[in-house]
């Protein structure tokens, strides 16, 4: 019997296979990204990451158990001072202020994405918040391991900070955390909810989908 993430998982597949081929993430792996066009991805998923922060925090709010919170506000404290120290980094290196991010307008796809997240999980409860977190930060994290494992990818001198960032044991560990509390929670749940959950989930995926495709062709 497969476990309901792996449920999802495999639901997904087409889409993550999509992901995986987009020409946007091939292109970090092998360094042939133009810097505009990671420029522009940087802008929009700094902006995502915070309402992507605020995902996690109404989990804090819907949840009843403790381990649960304390789970979830280390998430929230990973997202604002550890992935995006990622993204603070290239900022610095391509001159970018904070100021300036926040004077970027938030993409269409952007904000379709982090809306339906925190949509979901407004209407929701603890599951459809960790079930729309869920393809983010697992598919972000397979992402990294694929890319990382290709020859030179991750000392590459422009993309290797953000496939080791990725790949890293602590970004992998933290999903795995999510995986499991999500199996948890769901755990036996009836089929109808199973099927709610993985329309949130495939739904997920295909707007991390968009969020490649619109960063590739730089579409405000
Ligand atoms: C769009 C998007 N999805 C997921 C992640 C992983 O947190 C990210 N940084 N950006």
């Amino acid at each position: 019997m497969l476990t309901i993430s792996e449920r999802l998982y495999k639901a997904a597949q087409p889409v993550w296979k999509e992901c995986h081929e987009h020409p946007f993430v091939k292109g970090i792996g092998d360094g042939s990204l133009t810097i505009e066009q990671f420029r522009f991805y940087l802008l929009q998923d700094y902006l995502y990451l915070y309402d992507y922060a605020r995902v996690f925090a109404l989990g804090i709010v819907k949840s009843k158990d403790p381990k649960v919170m304390q789970l979830l506000s280390k998430s929230v404290d990973n997202i604002l001072n550890g992935e995006m120290k990622i993204h603070r980094s290239y900022m610095e290196r391509l001159g970018i202020t904070e100021d300036q991010v926040f004077q970027v307008k938030p993409s269409l796809k952007n904000v379709a994405y982090t809306n339906y997240m925190l949509a979901v999980s407004h209407a929701g409860g603890i599951a459809e918040v960790l079930v729309s977190i869920l393809a983010c930060s697992w598919s972000y994290a397979e992402i990294g391991q694929v890319l990382a494992q290709a020859p030179g990818a991750a000392d590459h001198t422009f993309y290797g900070e953000w496939i080791t960032g990725y790949a890293s044991p602590e970004y992998h560990s933290s999903n795995q955390a999510l995986v499991e509390l999500t199996d948890k929670l769901l755990e036996g749940c009836s089929e109808e909810t199973y099927q709610r959950m993985e329309d949130i989930f495939v739904m997920c995926s295909r707007f991390e989908l968009d969020f490649w495709e619109m960063s590739w062709r730089l579409e405000s």
